[in-house]
């Protein structure tokens, strides 16, 4: 592209809040994307299974990295902006102030996130209800959806919350409605974390049933009666009040968001694999399944018609990609799980000088380390003797059991640094089974998954990417563009612009090569496993 051309380029703006994040990007019209930035945000957990975070915190941590990805650009050519959020629950009053979701009171932490177990009890009694509705999450309401969420505020903070609050937001409708001041839900939040199903709307036999009528009695206004496509735009774009925050000009289009997993699964499924020799290579998209692993891992695969998986969320219709129905399977703890093993170590002090001193992260020193340990082996028989159960935090699929617990087994006496790193090493093979574990229950239900495309902060782990090729059997592909999630809330943007008619249209677009191509391909090594 010459440099007159590269004038004309149109810029979307992406901002993905993960767990411990928040990003943004700003990807021209071929998906390349041209500038990033990070954030960290703050988080509580003022009691064992309760986590918190602040919607002013992390409202605060957008505007630092949009103001740093638009530095020098003509402002006047980005054309639309899109959020992605974890699916975490915001409380904010009837003038949409923050409300406090603990027993401190506290305001500033007025989210529940999507970790949090605090509502054992409340999913308990939801899941014996068998009502239909829990059909479309894989047969068993998870503890991490908003459901029980609301009840444990209902029955536990009922003056300083529950009678006080005016709104309750998924984080990725949060982020829309503080960019447009327009209360409208995205529908992908709504059919996956709360129940509205997208041809019949809401249940008010659910809502009745489970002690939660109020909802009914307001028709909806306080959790959402007016619901989007992703990528829909809104209202008038983005308000002054919001524009001066972001440093962006007002009025720039909006769109409706999407939960995280499903812009990075937006951002990696419809990837151009040509010449690859891969099996899903001029296949239909629902032989591929979308892996997006940061502190958890998340697995989305679509298909034509409704298919129910035992422990799987889902279907849904149109929550990721339209007019195609989601199963997302998922592992909560992953990323985090990685991390609680090597950090609480004995021989982490060690680890972290011993990288620091070579200038490599502690994962790719681990990396070599096992490499030089192996001797003449395959790496994956470093872990014979040592084995891991990776549901420190229960299992989200396929077991859907949040009273489950990790374990491990073949401990010895020694606590050097061959032993963290094999401790580490039986950590990511166990998160690998678990994948596998999940695809095997999707396939018994109906999918026929051949490939695999992994985005998130694990996908940099090249020891993750081949341990997930190795155990499952299957190709894993990375994309060009490392930072598929946030590729995926820009699509958003490009679509509420109106410079694409869909996401499918920016997400499978035939000039972004640059994109679409996979940067590599990690085939299963036989003599590991
Ligand atoms: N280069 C890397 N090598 C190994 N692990 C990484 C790398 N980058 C990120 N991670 C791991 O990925 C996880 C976070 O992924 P990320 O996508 O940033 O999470 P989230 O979206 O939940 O905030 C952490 O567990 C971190 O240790
Ligand atoms: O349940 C989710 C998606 O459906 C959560 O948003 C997700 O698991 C948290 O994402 P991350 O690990 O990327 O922070």
């Amino acid at each position: 592209m010459s440099g007159g051309e590269q004038e004309q380029r149109n810029y979307y703006l992406g901002v993905d809040v993960g767990t411990g994040s928040v990003r943004a990007a700003l990807v021209d019209q071929c998906g390349v994307l041209l500038a990033f930035a990070d954030q960290p945000i703050m988080k509580w957990e003022p009691q064992f299974n309760h986590h918190e975070q602040s919607s002013e915190d992390i409202w605060a941590a957008c505007c630092i990295v949009t103001k740093k990805v638009v530095r020098g650009i003509d402002l006047n050519r980005i054309r639309g902006l899109g959020f992605d959020a974890t699916c975490s629950l915001v409380v904010l009053d009837k003038q949409f102030r923050p409300l406090p979701v603990n027993h401190e009171g506290d305001p500033h932490r007025n989210i529940i996130m999507w970790l949090d177990h605090r509502a054992v009890s409340q999913v308990q009694r939801i899941n014996e209800t068998k009502h239909r509705v829990l059909q479309y999450v894989g047969g068993v309401m998870s503890v991490e959806m908003q459901a029980p969420k609301l009840l444990w505020l209902k029955e536990n903070l009922r003056e300083t919350c529950w009678d006080k609050a005016g709104h309750f937001f998924d984080l990725p409708d949060f982020l829309s409605w503080k960019a447009t001041g327009v209360t409208a839900r995205s529908l992908c939040s709504l059919v996956c974390k709360w129940t509205y199903s997208a041809e019949k709307g809401w249940d008010d036999s659910f809502w009745k049933m489970i002690g939660l009528e109020d909802f009914v009695a307001d028709n909806y206004s306080k959790i959402g009666n007016q619901v989007l496509p992703p990528g829909a735009s809104l209202g008038n774009g983005l308000t002054q009040e919001a524009a001066k925050d972001l440093g962006l000009p007002a009025g720039i289009a909006v769109a409706a968001s999407l939960i995280d997993a499903h812009a990075g699964g937006l951002g990696v499924i419809g990837a151009d694999v040509k010449g690859h020799g891969l099996a899903c290579e001029g296949q239909p998209v629902t032989s591929r399944l979308a892996i997006i692993c940061g502190t958890s891992s998340c697995h989305m695969g679509i298909s034509k018609d409704p298919i129910f998986v035992p422990g799987v969320w889902g279907p849904y219709f149109s929550a990721m990609v339209p007019g195609f129905w989601l199963n997302e399977g998922g592992q909560s703890v992953t990323g985090r799980l990685i991390d609680h093993m090597v950090q609480g170590h004995a021989a982490f002090p060690e680890l972290q000088a011993k990288a620091t001193a070579s200038c490599q992260s502690v994962y790719a020193y681990l990396n070599s380390h096992l490499d030089l340990i192996k001797k003449a082996q395959s790496v994956g028989f470093l872990t014979v003797d040592l084995h891991v159960w990776p549901d420190f935090h229960g299992n989200r699929s396929p077991l859907a059991d949040l009273t489950l617990k990790g374990m491990v087994t073949g401990l010895k006496l020694s606590q050097d640094l061959d032993d963290l790193a094999i401790l580490y090493l039986a950590t990511v093979q166990a998160i690998a089974f678990g994948t596998r574990f999940i695809i095997e229950a999707m396939e018994a239900a109906g999918h026929s998954i051949t490939t695999l495309f992994l985005c998130g902060g694990l996908s940099k782990n090249p020891l993750f990417v081949q341990m997930h090729a190795d155990i499952t059997g299957m190709p894993v592909v990375l994309s060009q563009e490392v930072e598929s999630v946030l590729v995926g809330a820009a699509i958003l943007g490009a679509c509420a612009s109106g410079d694409f008619t869909s996401v499918q249209q920016f997400a499978s677009c035939p000039d972004c090569g640059n994109r679409r191509f996979p940067k590599k391909l990690q085939q299963r090594n036989d003599d590991c496993m």
